[in-house]
């Protein structure tokens, strides 16, 4: 995960300068110019790095400074809102209400993990009491609906897609419509992977775009891109009004810092990261705890909600009751402890996700070629019938 390298080098510039006997303007350039190197090393853009440079400095003002500042503490503190200032947009993205239906609509490049993410933003909110259903509008890479259609059964998630017709935009209308008669809360539309070359995917996007009228439009961004990602996360927002990015592939080898990149670009927060190819690994996304556990400062709030989601609530009241009478017993120390292996290395709890959990596996993509002679479309409403 070179995003931790990322952490561990800018913690180690702050080290450095706070081991300075006297930290004066040179110190303070020393320590900004070893940040700036780690960012444009995990792929930020250097525009960005620049400004967040000329910000830090414009802060703290070495010279100005009274002699009583703890000077260490404010270039520190400068360097982290810096560094949350660069993935918060300032306006959050639109967050849907439980019982009322919205239609979340899922763009991205080729490969970015877009099938993949859709089925993990219903699964993690099926699993919070929501009714999600998942529309296949990609008809272009053959496969698409095969793979869509496993991870959903595999979920128990409805779907709604078609093996014949070319037309995304019909489909897409199609499905919302269907899903929208069965009151489904969540209505999730998967499109085509593509990118800013191809002007006709590009305006067969906004075309679904119009046609459904989505609450929400993800921006899909493998962590992997690099440099690329501004552009290319640039001109989805230009074509279609991209109001949330989910970046994918945070588990390999990705230098992660594309996604900085992305949020300048689509001037919208990241929601989620996705950690792994299994529909569980998948996280939700705050700043401010990210920015900490880059800088190594911990993430007690990642910490709680972790155990909060491998502690089965309906036995948290009880467990609680036993705990203030005193009762702890082999039995509760053995049922904890089987939760707390659940979560997974305790070094990554609070960083990447590595649960453990793997209930349901998202299987590779599909055959690149389409089956013959299957003219149906399919609209599955408990995703088990394999039609
Ligand atoms: N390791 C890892 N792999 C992922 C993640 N998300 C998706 N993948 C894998 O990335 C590959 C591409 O994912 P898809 O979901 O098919 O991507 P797509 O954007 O729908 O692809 P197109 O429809 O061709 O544009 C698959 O092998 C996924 O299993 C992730 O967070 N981590």
């Amino acid at each position: 995960m070179v995003l931790a390298q990322l952490g561990g080098t800018i913690t180690r510039a702050i080290q450095q300068m706070s081991n300075a006997t006297i930290i004066d303007e040179k110190v303070l350039n020393e320590c900004l110019n070893e940040i700036n190197r780690a960012l444009l090393n995990a792929d930020v853009q250097f525009q960005l790095v620049r400004n967040m440079q000329n910000n830090i400095k414009r802060i703290v003002n070495i010279e100005d400074l009274a002699a009583g500042h703890n000077k260490r503490r404010i270039i520190q503190q400068a360097i982290f809102n810096e560094l949350c200032n660069m993935l918060d947009p300032g306006k959050p993205a639109f967050t849907p209400k439980k019982g009322k239906t919205s239609i979340i609509m899922f763009v991205g490049l080729q490969g970015s993990g877009k099938t993949t993410t859709c089925t993990k933003y219903a699964y993690y909110h099926q699993k919070k009491g929501w009714k999600p259903a998942l529309v296949c509008a990609d008809t272009f890479r053959a496969g698409a609906f095969d793979q869509l259609k496993q991870n959903a059964t595999k979920a128990k998630i409805p779907f709604y897609g078609s093996y014949t017709e070319s037309d995304p935009v019909k489909i897409a209308v199609e499905g919302v419509e269907t899903f929208k008669k069965e009151n489904c809360d969540l209505i999730i539309v998967d499109t085509s992977g593509r990118h800013k070359q191809e002007a006709a995917l590009f305006e067969e996007m906004r075309q679904v775009s119009e046609a459904t009228k989505p609450d929400l439009i993800v921006f899909v961004m493998d962590s992997s891109i690099g440099q690329a990602a501004f552009d290319q996360a640039q001109a989805f927002k230009q074509s279609v009004p991209v109001g949330a990015v989910i970046v994918t592939k945070m588990d390999g080898h990705a230098k992660g810092g594309g996604a900085l990149s992305a949020v300048a670009a689509t001037k919208s927060p990241v929601i989620f990261i996705g950690t792994g190819e299994h529909m569980d690994e998948f996280e939700v996304f705050d700043v401010k705890p990210f920015v900490s556990r880059l800088l190594g400062m911990g993430d007690w709030s990642g910490f709680m909600d972790k155990i909060h989601e491998v502690v089965p609530k309906d036995q948290q009241p009880e467990l609680l009751q036993k705990l203030s009478e005193g009762n702890f017993t082999l039995r509760i120390m053995y049922e904890q402890f089987q939760h707390i292996l659940k979560m997974g290395p305790i070094g990554q709890v609070c960083f990447f996700n590595a649960t453990g959990v793997q209930q349901f596996g998202i299987d590779a993509k599909g055959s690149r070629e389409r089956k013959p002679g299957k003219d149906q479309k399919i609209h599955d409403h408990d995703g088990l019938n394999d039609k």
